[in-house]
């Protein structure tokens, strides 16, 4: 099992539940705008504690109620990608992708593979949407994650950059099989990439 989610959270207004588990590859969590999947992200990351139930991804149990567990979101091991990148402006590109990393060896390799690695020494606030999404990505990747997270990866791309993006994912997705949590509108992305889908 790659992700055994069951939480419920009120948040505002809002009263989110929702329970899946999941297998090895990308599972794909599609819903209307405002029905909480990014909380659902966050509750995954300990950033959000939910009320209730129980988070595990692989071996590994990251919160659960009945016995008090909650790892903080550093000791989770995740790679995190938000809808927006939010990149450090004051570093370059080089130095948002170490930024979490604990070895520098594979960046060379990660930044060949995200065709980022001619943007190394720019500044955030000099690339495009797509570029920016990409160093997040390798920033998340490098970080030497157990899973990843994706919030709307390809949102705000055009056509081209979209299937750059898409392309990145499908490898880590192939290559690294690193579970990914990711969230997305679109029914041809999720179609295209997805290994599992919860509808919510
Ligand atoms: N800080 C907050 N205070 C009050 N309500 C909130 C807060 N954060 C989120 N909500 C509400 O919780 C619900 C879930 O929000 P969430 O961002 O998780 O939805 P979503 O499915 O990811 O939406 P979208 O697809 O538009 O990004 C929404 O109804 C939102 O208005």
């Amino acid at each position: 099992m790659s992700f055994d989610v069951d939480v419920r959270c009120q948040v505002g207004e809002a009263a989110i539940a929702l329970r899946f588990a999941t297998g090895a590859g990308v599972t794909v969590l599609v819903g209307p705008s405002g029905v909480g999947k990014s909380s659902v992200l966050n509750m995954v990351a300990g950033l959000l504690t939910p009320d209730d139930g129980h988070v595990r991804v692989g071996e590994r149990t990251l919160f659960h109620a009945a016995t008090g567990v909650n790892l903080p979101p550093q000791r989770r091991h995740v790679g995190y990608v938000f809808q927006e990148p939010r990149l450090f402006p004051h570093k370059r590109v080089r130095a948002n992708l170490l930024y979490g990393a604990p070895d520098a060896a594979p960046l060379t390799a990660t930044a060949a593979m995200l065709d980022i690695g001619h943007l190394l020494e720019r500044w955030p606030a000099s690339l495009s949407g797509g570029e920016a999404r990409r160093v997040a990505i390798g920033r998340a990747l490098l970080s030497d994650p157990a899973f990843l997270l994706l919030d709307e990866p390809m949102s705000s791309l055009d056509p081209t950059r979209r299937e750059e993006v898409l392309r990145d994912i499908e490898r880590i997705r192939d290559e690294s099989r690193l579970p990914i949590l990711m969230v997305t509108h679109d029914a041809q992305e999720a179609e295209r990439l997805a290994t599992s889908i919860v509808r919510m």
